[in-house]
């Protein structure tokens, strides 16, 4: 007998979280030999340092400590990581502060702050090793002067809420912060540092994953007006974000480190998970299942509900295709343009859209899930769009279009059965679309 799709589409993406797990992408780059500490390629005689701290952010930054306290015991001197709350594992030595995202909180400065002092006072004999996972720009939200936390807090939704892309959202965030845009290279300068990372954006780029703390920043205060601008925002973010903007474009504020700068001299910047991973393992999983696995993209973006469209006409045109047995692999971070007053995430708004254009379809089914288990402001994952989804909506008296139309993906996905719910995964990796197409009806 087949197996069910939804089993199926669970086991695919089991596989590819486990594939970026971040204690697995940790022990996959560091190893320690006696006093010889190698990551990637990189050796550090821990002999010729006095200190190691390590210090990190981001959803996955507690199971990369752990990883690190694993491999290192008690060489490590100190160390303090923030993660989002409920997002933690036990630690010995490494110090964990929990704090809100996506809106950041008082905690989550408290905590960003603790980590610049303790890499303050860092020199050139001590090593800083930092763990850096999405999440991070809103878990770190130490801002520079005259400008609070409600203010950050304010422009963070309003930027979540326009539909602005991640290197939008984070062009922002890295001219307001202290911590993010290379200012953590900056505080721990000259202390060597290694920062391993997991990419939570499309193109992993460093500047942007997590607001970049350690990496040189690409982006600048006019990229930041134009953003503004862009989205009609200008009359709405605080004035004095705007001022703080304004000045800096006007350039009579520093710009952020930039590529060149001596604080990166002794900065290794690692990638050690990605979302291309995932799909990879993803694809032999869809293998092992009689499925011919077809990476499509990992560099999906756009509006959730169009991007799900896209996708689904892609199935119904392979489901008469060559190919019996096909997996639709789509990896990225769709956006959605809040326009209704419902509850949901792109995920969830995916999966509906989905249902929707697939009316029924009785060879394609897909899961849209938050690799991180948590999409948008809700207990949820993701969602699925399978066969008999629309026949279910009927039976519960629903109007799919009407939910589609309130961005109210969350309260429908639930009442037809159809949510995603890991609870925190505690990697991010973005999100994965896996969309299973046959000939024959599941
Ligand atoms: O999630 C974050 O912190 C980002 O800004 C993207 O990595």
């Amino acid at each position: 007998m087949n197996a069910h799709p939804k089993d199926m589409l669970h086991e695919i993406l089991g596989a590819a979280l486990s594939a970026v797990a971040p204690d697995k992408a940790v022990s996959k780059y560091v190893s320690l030999d006696g006093d010889t500490l190698l990551i990637d390629d990189v050796t550090y005689y821990l002999n010729t340092f006095e200190n190691i701290y390590v210090v990190g952010a981001g959803k996955g930054a507690a199971p990369m400590a752990a990883q690190l306290e694993e491999i290192l015991g008690n060489r490590i001197t100190d160390g303090i990581i923030c993660v989002k709350y409920d997002h933690t594992v036990p630690l010995t030595i490494i110090r964990t502060i929990e704090g809100a995202h996506p809106v950041p909180d008082a905690n989550g400065e408290r905590g960003a702050r603790a980590i610049l002092e303790l890499v303050a006072n860092a020199g050139k004999k001590d090593l800083v090793l930092c763990c850096i996972t999405g999440g991070a720009s809103a878990l770190t939200p130490a801002l520079v002067e005259g400008i609070s936390l409600d203010d950050g807090k304010k422009v963070t939704q309003l930027l979540l809420d326009c539909g602005a892309n991640i290197n939008e959202i984070n062009a922002i965030r890295k001219h307001m912060s202290i911590f993010g845009s290379g200012n953590l290279a900056r505080a721990a300068y000259p202390a060597p540092l290694a920062a391993l990372i997991i990419s939570d954006v499309i193109g992993d780029n460093l500047d942007v994953i997590a607001s970049g703390p350690t990496s040189p920043d690409n982006s600048t205060f006019k990229d930041c007006m134009d953003i503004f601008e862009r989205y009609k925002l200008t009359d709405k973010v605080p004035v004095n974000i705007l001022a703080h903007m304004q000045s800096g474009a006007e350039g009579t504020i520093f710009e952020t480190p930039k590529v060149g700068d001596p604080v990166f001299d002794s900065v290794q910047n690692l990638l050690v998970a990605t979302n291309e991973q995932a799909l990879q393992a993803a694809s032999v999983k869809a293998e092992e299942l009689g499925y011919t696995p077809r990476i499509v993209t990992s560099t999906m973006s756009g509006e959730a509900r169009s991007v799900a469209s896209d996708i689904a006409k892609q199935a119904q045109k392979a489901s008469n295709g060559k190919t019996p047995k096909l997996c639709l692999l789509s990896g990225g971070e769709t956006t959605v343009t809040l326009t209704g007053k419902g509850m949901g995430g792109r995920n969830q708004e995916m999966a509906l859209a989905a249902a929707v254009a697939l009316d029924g379809c009785p060879n394609i089914a897909m899961l849209c899930a938050g690799t991180d288990g948590s999409d948008g402001p809700t207990d949820a994952a993701g969602g699925f769009a399978l066969p008999d989804s629309l026949k279910r909506a009927k039976e519960c008296r629903i109007d799919p279009q009407v939910y589609l139309a309130d961005n109210d993906s969350y309260r429908y996905l639930k009442s037809t059965g159809d949510l995603l719910q890991t609870g925190p995964t505690l990697t991010n990796v973005m999100d994965i679309c896996i969309t299973l197409v046959q000939h024959e009806p599941f």
